[in-house]
């Protein structure tokens, strides 16, 4: 059963709207941060990680962003061009804001946080005007991270890059990639939230990502088939809800439940499990697999990522993918 059809005679196969940010992985791992002297710096930011990632499973890949006018700007759009991503709509700032960082924290396999700088950051200054029409009318998937929404002109950049979406027929999809740094209150997020949830053909989300966006709504058993429900009555053919190391179930439009479980892993951080997955995911949809082979292959691109210490520059080619699979399977890869 096919849930979502792409239009394949568009040239690009996947466009990320968002962030690009700096990650700084500390080096020093299983200790906190005070302790931590050096970090790694990588690109970083949800949709970027993702961009990365479906370039490296081989999907024609552009990125919809801005970037400060420093160093740190210069390296992002040299990483991404270094990684096959069409940049001719990466915008560059010049009010003189700044990267966003996000220092990792990495005190255990299992307990892991992230310090974000994010004051006057350039990512949230792209503005409506700034956002190809052109670029999008090529893309077979549009995908679309909550925290641009987070401050205007970026939050008008999204809708309307989503309103082009739409027109042009792209599979519209949304990382809920819920970031509580950024925002005014739970309130203004949930609002925002919800609105532009209503636009998208597959969203994608924590447990946790959806309890945000059901503030003003009754689901008190915080059931995952009850919040997936609400919305397959606007533009939803599926909706998954990810549950960390239990796994993930998704839910489609003909009442169906697809559930995947996680694989084992070797762990050295959490973070970057979530970009992994969709990458991967979504890859498997354009390929016109099944949801469960989907959902497995997102699972195992997930596990490649959080046994690795950075998430963009890890992110895994399709090869390693299939072969990590396979590895499982034979019993040759064991949890930590
Ligand atoms: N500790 C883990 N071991 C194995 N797989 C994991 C682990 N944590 C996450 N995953 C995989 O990554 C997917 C997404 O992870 P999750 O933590 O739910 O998302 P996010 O990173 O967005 O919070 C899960 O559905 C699972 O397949
Ligand atoms: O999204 C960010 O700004 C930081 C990311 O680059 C970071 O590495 C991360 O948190 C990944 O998120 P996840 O995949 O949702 O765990």
């Amino acid at each position: 059963m096919t849930y979502v059809s792409f239009p394949m005679e568009k040239s690009v196969d996947f466009t990320a709207i968002g962030r690009l940010c700096i990650d700084l992985n500390a080096n020093e791992i299983n200790r906190p941060m005070e302790q931590t002297s050096t970090f790694t710096k990588y690109v970083g930011g949800s949709p970027a990680n993702i961009a990365i990632g479906m370039s490296r499973l081989g999907m024609k890949t552009s990125f919809i962003g801005k970037i400060a006018d420093d160093q740190m700007g210069r390296f992002i759009v040299d990483y991404l061009r270094r990684n096959d991503i069409d940049t001719s709509n990466v915008v560059t700032d010049c009010t003189g804001a700044v990267t966003g960082l996000a220092f990792t924290e990495i005190k255990s396999p299992t307990d892991c946080s992230i310090l974000m700088y994010r004051d006057h950051v350039a990512d949230l200054n792209l503005m409506p005007q700034e956002v190809q029409k052109e670029l999008i009318a090529k893309t077979k998937m549009f995908l679309v991270s909550g925290t641009a929404l987070a401050k205007s002109p970026s939050r008008e950049a999204v809708f309307q890059a989503l309103c082009y979406a739409k027109e042009q027929g792209a599979v519209i999809v949304f990382d809920l990639d819920y970031r509580p740094y950024t925002w005014k209150s739970p309130e203004e997020t949930a609002v925002y939230y919800n609105l532009a949830a209503e636009k998208c053909d597959i969203i994608l989300g924590t447990r946790e990502e959806f309890d945000m966006m059901e503030r003003f709504e009754q689901n008190p058993e915080r059931s995952d088939r009850v919040t997936a429900a609400k919305w397959f009555d606007y533009s939803a053919k599926i909706v998954i809800i990810k549950h960390g190391k239990e796994g993930s179930i998704a839910y489609t439009q003909d009442g169906k439940s697809f559930r995947a479980k996680s694989f084992p892993a070797k762990v050295i951080k959490t973070f970057g499990a979530g970009d992994s997955y969709a990458a991967g995911f979504l890859y498997g949809l354009m390929q016109g697999w099944t949801i469960e082979a989907s959902m497995e292959f997102g699972s195992a691109a997930a596990c490649i990522v959080i046994s690795s210490h950075s998430c963009s520059d890890a992110m895994p080619s399709a090869a390693q993918v299939h072969d990590y699979i396979e590895r499982c399977n034979n019993g040759e890869i064991t949890s930590s």
